[in-house]
């Protein structure tokens, strides 16, 4: 007997990218074994990334998944490796690799996919259907992946049932608000539930709309946390768990069904201790700030930009956009652009100046009349006799969209979206104009929250980074004289409760007049939200950090008469 080490690598899979996974895994792998470990384990489809979605249509990119795992199984001498990746025989399953000292021994198939929200891991995957129980240095060890173990009655239940003292989940959970903290609740249940101890193994990184937040950890039988690990970064756990003591049935000569032997025991060397990362977890708005950065930095990157382009209003949008690229991105790499028109505020200019300077940001002032008068006198004929209206407002937006884009063409610099949730619910925001840019990264944050942001970040900061101002000035698109938002619009205030009921809890007219609001009001606003899904399918991705975010989260058909407001 004797005890087992655990490694847990966390790391950031890139999708797609084998090689570099792989690579990633390996340099994992060895450092493991000079740490002593018997066993270290990987996300859910740590190989190819999560989730690769119709590359899985693509038979060479299956079969590039199945090399890589060759690479890993050869690399894996003198320990045991547990590794995502898609197995394909008797057709794709997204699968667990268990490998022991160079052999692959079982290769453990998820057996509950999930296909809502997000996922839709039964367009690619077929179910698993066996549960076994491995013997990993005289511990039984139950494998399972990610939404297998949300489920009570679920493996982990029959593992536990078969003897098994720990489970080992690997997953692929993304990020959304309060995520982290149910995720642990309904691990610590499992964990009480099954009497079991469960190791939690959660990848990290931004992929597209969604971040996954790593914060691995691992529970004991009583459901308490032994050990949490980085938030928003890769990260290595190690942990030794003491074999005699968690052998709960005692007799481990007892045969016992579905069991498959892997070791014996582990590496014999002496272990020294191993110091992990502390395990204070973040307050609520901080994790979504930091999901936002790694979101940020992860697209950009893994995309091949280096630079970003920002156009600054003096609003509070695009300060906190141009906060959060700072962050994530570091001074040089972002770039502001002022772009003032004949309506613009005395503060647009002197407000986006200050925070360009407090960021230490370089800014570039286009001013837009010149060009506006050119489109006003080249329409003058074919609009002679109409009134002014939103036509010359958008045209000011899609001025400045398309001096961005100019931007970004001539320079490479991804053009960063400044829309937020409440404005991309209802569309206000002009399609081609504030709409145009490459990654939205505020798009899910509605405008309450993104407030929230911005006052917690000049708190951090200790002075006002995003000037009082900005925080404090009524919000207005400054796209006609004396505009404001509430011209249009009902309060923020009472239009993110609003929208929180409609589009993430899907609740009816009368549900939402029933928690205290106006009919009228929230008759008009289900109505922009409904009218507006053409703009929102013409959105930029960005970044998910609600339960449902417009995007995968949330489909509804563009052209649609199901008229529930009338
Ligand atoms: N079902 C459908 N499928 C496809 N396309 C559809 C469509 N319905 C309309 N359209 C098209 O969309 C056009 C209308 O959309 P669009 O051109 O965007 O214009 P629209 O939505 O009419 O106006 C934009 C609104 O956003 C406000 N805004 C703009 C910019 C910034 C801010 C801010 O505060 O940040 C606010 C602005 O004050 C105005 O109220 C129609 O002319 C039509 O071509
Ligand atoms: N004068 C301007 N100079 C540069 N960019 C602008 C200007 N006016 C608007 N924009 C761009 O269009 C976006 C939408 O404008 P809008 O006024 O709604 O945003 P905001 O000023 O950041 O926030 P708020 O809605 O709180 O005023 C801005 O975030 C900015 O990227
Ligand atoms: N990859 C998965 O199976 C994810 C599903 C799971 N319920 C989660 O978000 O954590």
């Amino acid at each position: 007997m004797g005890k087992l080490r655990l490694a847990m690598a966390q790391i950031d899979s890139v999708v797609g990218d084998l090689a570099g996974n792989t690579a990633c895994i390996i340099r994992h792998i060895q450092e493991a074994r000079s740490l002593g470990a018997d066993v270290i384990v990987f996300p859910e489809l740590a190989i190819c990334g999560y989730p690769p979605e119709d590359l899985l249509h693509k038979p060479r990119f299956v079969e590039g998944n199945l090399h890589s795992l060759d690479s890993v199984i050869k690399a894996s001498e003198g320990i045991t490796v547990i590794v995502g990746y898609v197995d394909s025989h008797n057709g794709l399953h997204n699968s667990a690799a268990i490998i022991h000292n160079a052999s692959l021994i079982d290769s453990y198939h998820k057996i509950f996919l999930p296909n809502y929200g997000v996922f839709d891991e039964n367009r690619y995957f077929l179910p698993g259907n066996r549960c076994p129980v491995y013997t990993i240095c005289g511990l039984r060890v139950g494998v399972n992946i990610c939404e297998d173990i949300w489920f009570a009655s679920g493996p982990s239940t029959a593992q536990s049932n078969k003897g098994a003292e720990l489970i080992i989940n690997i997953s692929a959970s993304p990020y959304h608000f309060g995520k982290r903290n149910q995720r642990e609740k309904m691990l610590s249940d499992r964990a009480r539930e099954n009497r079991v101890y469960i190791a939690y193994t959660n990848m990290v990184g931004g992929q597209d709309e969604l971040v996954f937040d790593g914060a691995s950890n691992v529970f004991d039988y009583t459901g308490n946390l032994v050990l949490r690990g980085k938030q928003f970064q890769e990260d290595l756990l190690v942990l030794d768990l003491d074999i005699p003591a968690l052998t709960r049935q005692g007799d481990m000569s007892t045969e016992i069904p579905d069991s498959i032997f892997v070791s014996a025991s582990g590496l014999s060397e002496p272990k020294l201790p191993f110091e992990n990362s502390d395990s204070v977890p973040l307050d609520a708005d901080a994790e979504v700030y930091q999901a936002l950065l790694l979101g940020t930095k992860d697209y950009i990157n893994k995309n091949g930009f280096k630079k970003v382009v920002i156009g600054l209003s003096g609003g509070i949008d695009s300060s906190l956009v141009a906060a959060i690229a700072t962050d994530a991105l570091g001074a040089d790499n972002v770039v502001g652009v002022i772009m003032p028109s004949r309506y613009s505020s005395a503060g647009s200019i002197s407000d986006s100046l200050r925070l360009a300077e407090n960021l230490g940001i370089k800014t570039l002032q286009i001013p837009i009349d010149p060009i506006f008068k050119s489109f006003l006198s080249t329409l003058s004929e074919v609009f002679a006799g109409t009134e002014t209206d939103t036509t010359e407002e958008n045209i000011q937006a899609r001025i400045r969209g398309n001096l961005l884009m100019a931007l970004s063409n001539k320079f490479h610099w991804l053009v960063l979206n400044t829309s937020n949730k409440s404005e991309t619910a209802i569309g206000y925001s002009t399609l081609y104009g504030d709409m145009a840019g490459g990654f939205a990264i505020i798009k899910d944050v509605p405008k309450v929250l993104v407030y929230r942001l911005a006052h917690n970040r000049n708190k951090s900061a200790g002075f006002e980074l995003i000037p009082h101002n900005v925080l404090t000035k009524p919000p207005s698109a400054e796209l006609k004289p004396n505009q404001l938002d509430t011209d249009s619009l009902p309060p923020y205030e009472l239009l993110d409760p609003i929208l929180e009921a409609y589009v993430e809890q899907d609740k009816s007219i009368d549900q939402i007049v029933a928690l205290g609001f106006e009919e009228s009001i929230v008759k008009r606003v289900v109505k922009m939200v409904d009218r507006s899904e053409y703009k929102r399918r013409q959105a930029p991705p960005g970044i998910k950090i609600t339960p449902k975010a417009f995007g995968r989260d949330r489909r509804l058909p563009i052209t649609n008469r199901y008229n529930h407001v009338g």
